[in-house]
C-alpha cells in the first residue's frame, strides 16, 4: 500500500473544451495525478479563472508550453490544441520518453500528404507520424496497448466508424455506397469564438456545412479503406444542430446480401462489439438519441434494414466531448498502461 504511486499527467491546451473535459475526468481517475496544465493565452492565471465551477477541486495554474520542462514532470501528456500545434512538440516529448495522446488531427493520418491537402500545413515529422497509432480502441486495441503516441479520432469519425466497421470488416456492404449523414452540437466547434457558433446564428436552425469538403472525410475514408482492403470513398455531410453536446451519425449502405434482415444485423453487431465495454448495440427496432450518450463515454448503435431498398441503416450516438474526444483519449491511456479500459470514465449519461 505504501508503494502506491500515481502516474504524473499533464494537459497542453487545458483551456479548451477537450482540456477541461480531461481535467474533470482525470480528477476522478484512480491511477493518475494531474501535475501540469499548459496553454498559450492564459499563462500564469489559475486554471479556474477560466472554469470557476472547478475552483474547489483544481488548484493548478496555466503554465507555459515547454516540452523539455513538461517531460521532466509528466510521464503522460494529453494535447488538446488547435490543429498544427502538436507536431511542434510531440517529437521532443517522445524522445524524452513521455507517452502522448493528441486530440487534434496532427497524428491521425499515416500519409502526411493527405494531412497537408486537407489541413494546409506542410509537415516534416514523417517518421513520428508513421509511428502514431489511430486511437479508436474498438478497432486498434492491440496496437494502442503498445503505442507511445496515439492520434485520437475526431467526433464525426468516431461515430461514423463505429457504425461502419462491422459492415466493412465482414464484407457485408458495397463500400462505395456508404453515405454518412451526421449532426453535431455546438461544442464540437470548440470554445474559441467563431461567428457560426453564436446563439443568434445556431439557434432555431439546422445547418449543413462544409459540404463535400469537411476534414473528417479523409479520416473516415482512411480507416474504411483499411477495413475494406482497398481505397474507398465515403459521402459525408455534417450538420450543426442547436444543442450543446452530442453527435449523431446516420449511415446508409447497400447490402451485398439482400436477404439479410434487421435482426441478423443486430446479432452481427452485438457479436462484433461483445468485448467493447463502451459500445452498446440497441435491441432490434430501438434507435439511439444523442441524449442517451451525453455525459458518458458510451456509443449507442441502432441497426435497421430497409427491404424495399436493400440498404442497411446504422444510427450511432455519442457525446462529442467524451467518446468523441477526451473520454476516448483516456480509454486509450487505460489500454496503453494496461489498466482496465473503463477506469475513471463515466458509465452513464445525464439523461433523464
Ligand atoms: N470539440 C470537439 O468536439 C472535438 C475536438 N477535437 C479536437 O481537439 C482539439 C481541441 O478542440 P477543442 O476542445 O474543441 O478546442 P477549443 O477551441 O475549445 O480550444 C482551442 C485550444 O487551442 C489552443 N490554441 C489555439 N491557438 C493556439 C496557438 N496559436 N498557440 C497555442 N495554442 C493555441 C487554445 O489555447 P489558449 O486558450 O491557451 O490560447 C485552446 O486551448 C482540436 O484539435 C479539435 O480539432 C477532437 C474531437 C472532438
Ligand atoms: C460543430 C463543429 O464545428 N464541429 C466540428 C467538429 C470537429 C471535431 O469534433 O473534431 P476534429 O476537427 O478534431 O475532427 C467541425 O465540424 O469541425
Amino acid at each position: 500500500m505504501g508503494n502506491f504511486r500515481r502516474v504524473p499527467v499533464g494537459i497542453v491546451g487545458a483551456s479548451s473544451y477537450g482540456g477541461v473535459q480531461l481535467v474533470r475526468l482525470l480528477m476522478d481517475h484512480p491511477e493518475i495525478e494531474l501535475v501540469y496544465l499548459g496553454g498559450e493565452s492564459s499563462i500564469g492565471k489559475p486554471f479556474t479563472s477560466l472554469y470557476p465551477h472547478l475552483a474547489h477541486a483544481v488548484k493548478l495554474p496555466i503554465e507555459e508550453v515547454d516540452p523539455e520542462v513538461i517531460a521532466r514532470r509528466c510521464e503522460v501528456v494529453f494535447l488538446s490544441q488547435a490543429n498544427g500545434l502538436a507536431c511542434q512538440i510531440v517529437p521532443i516529448l517522445l524522445e524524452k520518453g513521455c507517452k502522448v495522446l493528441d486530440l487534434s488531427a496532427d497524428y491521425r493520418f499515416r500519409d502526411l500528404t493527405t494531412y497537408t491537402t486537407w489541413y494546409g500545413q506542410e509537415r516534416s515529422d514523417r517518421t513520428t507520424a508513421a509511428a502514431a497509432v489511430y486511437g479508436l480502441p474498438e478497432l486498434y486495441r492491440d496496437r494502442i496497448s503498445e503505442a507511445q503516441l496515439v492520434g485520437c479520432p475526431g467526433c464525426y469519425p468516431t461515430a461514423s466508424l463505429l457504425a461502419l466497421s462491422p459492415l466493412l470488416k465482414q464484407g457485408l456492404i458495397v463500400p462505395e455506397t456508404a453515405i454518412v449523414d451526421a449532426k453535431s452540437g455546438a461544442s464540437g466547434g470548440g470554445r474559441e469564438a467563431k461567428s457560426y457558433l453564436l446563439l443568434a446564428e445556431a439557434d432555431n436552425s439546422l445547418a449543413p456545412y462544409s459540404v463535400v469538403r469537411h476534414r473528417s472525410t479523409p479520416e473516415i475514408e482512411q480507416i474504411c479503406s483499411d477495413l475494406a482492403g482497398h481505397e474507398v470513398t465515403v459521402q459525408f455531410t455534417p450538420h450543426l444542430v442547436p444543442i450543446v453536446r452530442g453527435t449523431l451519425a446516420t449511415v446508409y449502405a447497400t447490402l451485398r446480401d439482400p436477404g439479410l434482415v434487421g435482426d441478423d444485423l443486430t446479432t452481427i453487431y452485438t457479436a462484433f462489439y461483445r468485448n467493447s465495454p463502451w459500445v452498446k448495440v440497441c435491441e432490434s427496432g430501438i434507435y439511439p438519441q444523442t441524449k442517451w450518450a451525453t455525459g458518458s463515454n458510451l456509443c449507442y448503435l441502432g441497426v435497421a434494414v430497409d427491404p424495399r431498398t436493400g440498404r442497411v441503416i446504422v444510427m450511432s450516438a455519442i457525446d462529442n466531448l467524451i467518446k468523441g474526444q477526451a473520454g476516448q483519449a483516456i480509454q486509450c491511456l487505460n489500454i496503453m498502461m494496461g489498466w482496465d479500459e473503463t477506469l475513471g470514465l463515466p458509465k452513464l449519461g445525464f439523461y433523464p
